[in-house]
């Protein structure tokens, strides 16, 4: 089966409406600020998603785009802005930042109950605690949506995740154990991958690398989320996962675009209402 992303989105989508509809109610207009320092495709594309969902939810989006070249003061000036205005609930800023900023000084700056990505190491200790009165990154929480969604259990399953980020792998290892998953991390230095990818129950990709994953790493029953989101060599969107050679074996499969990229995005403004209610509080 293919998991399509867009379903989960639109279910999501019906109860952030009727939120939305219960905050502008009482005189409150959910705004998201978006932080983008230069013209990363990866980020660009997020963008786009973000913004056509946000005109169909009824949210406010206001983009801050900086120079490739800023200092790290002038993005903490940024953030500052965003930070003391009571009119922005949340703040998304695109990572990786580039080289020459500090992103680990970056990410203290950043208002935890505006956090709506869990950039701010307060969030990341509560993800890890499993404490969930902070804010779980978008993307990990997506995979999460949708395995729940198409009734995809997670307790006392083998889960294997590639990729061990911040953005990425690592929260979502914690959400999956979080869920009574028994999960095993693997990355540029894992040996064998191959073999241990086999014998997922669930096998999730986020690495970076265009159709990286064949039909050599998928056993027949895995369930296979590609988290992936690449430029191929014709101008195309497309995952870490070479959809076409193994979905034909895989028991279930997310596609790229439509997959997880499209819950992502649903997912960020399902926690700037929640950071809308934290802030009228
Ligand atoms: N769908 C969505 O909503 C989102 C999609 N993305 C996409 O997900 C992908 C991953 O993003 P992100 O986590 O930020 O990427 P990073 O580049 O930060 O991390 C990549 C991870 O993959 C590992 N890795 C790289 N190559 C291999 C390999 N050959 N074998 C095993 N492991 C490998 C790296 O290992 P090591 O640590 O050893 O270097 C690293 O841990 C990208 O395509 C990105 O565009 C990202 C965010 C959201
Ligand atoms: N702090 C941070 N968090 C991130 O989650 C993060 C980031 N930085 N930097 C960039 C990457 C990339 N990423 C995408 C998310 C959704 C789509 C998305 O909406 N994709 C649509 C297609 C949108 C289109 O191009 O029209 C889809 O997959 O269907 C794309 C890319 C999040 N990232």
């Amino acid at each position: 089966m293919i998991l399509y992303g867009k379903q989960v989105a639109e279910k999501l989508s019906d109860e952030i409406i009727e939120e939305v509809r219960s905050l502008k109610e009482k005189g409150i207009e959910p705004k998201l600020a978006i932080v983008r320092v230069g013209k990363n495709e990866g980020d660009l594309s997020y963008e786009r998603g973000a913004l056509k969902r946000a005109e169909k939810l009824g949210i406010k989006v206001e983009v801050f785009e900086l120079e490739e070249g800023v200092k790290t003061e002038d993005l903490i000036e940024c953030i500052d802005k965003i930070n003391n205005d009571a009119l922005i609930h949340g703040i998304l800023l695109f990572r990786p930042l580039p080289k020459n900023i500090d992103e680990n000084k970056i990410k203290n700056y950043i208002n935890p109950n505006k956090d709506v990505d869990c950039i701010n190491p307060i969030n990341v200790a509560k993800v890890m605690e499993g404490d969930k009165t902070g804010f779980a990154p978008c993307t990990p929480s997506a995979v999460i949506e949708i395995l729940k969604h198409y009734g995809i259990e997670l307790k006392g399953k083998n889960v294997v995740v590639i990729g061990r980020s911040m953005v990425v792998g690592k929260p979502l290892s914690m959400l999956l154990l979080n869920e009574d998953a028994t999960v095993t991390i693997c990355h540029s230095k894992t040996r064998n991958l191959k073999e241990i990818t086999k014998k997922a129950d669930i096998l999730i990709v986020a690495i970076g690398r265009a159709k990286y994953i064949n039909k050599e790493y998928v056993g027949e029953n895995t369930v296979v989320i590609d988290v992936g989101i690449n430029v191929d060599n014709v101008g195309n969107l497309c995952g870490d996962v070479d959809f076409e050679d193994v979905k034909d074996i895989v028991s279930d499969i997310t596609p790229v675009p439509g997959g997880v990229g499209a819950v992502t995005n649903t997912v960020l403004f399902k926690n700037l209402i929640n950071a809308c209610r934290l802030q009228i509080k």
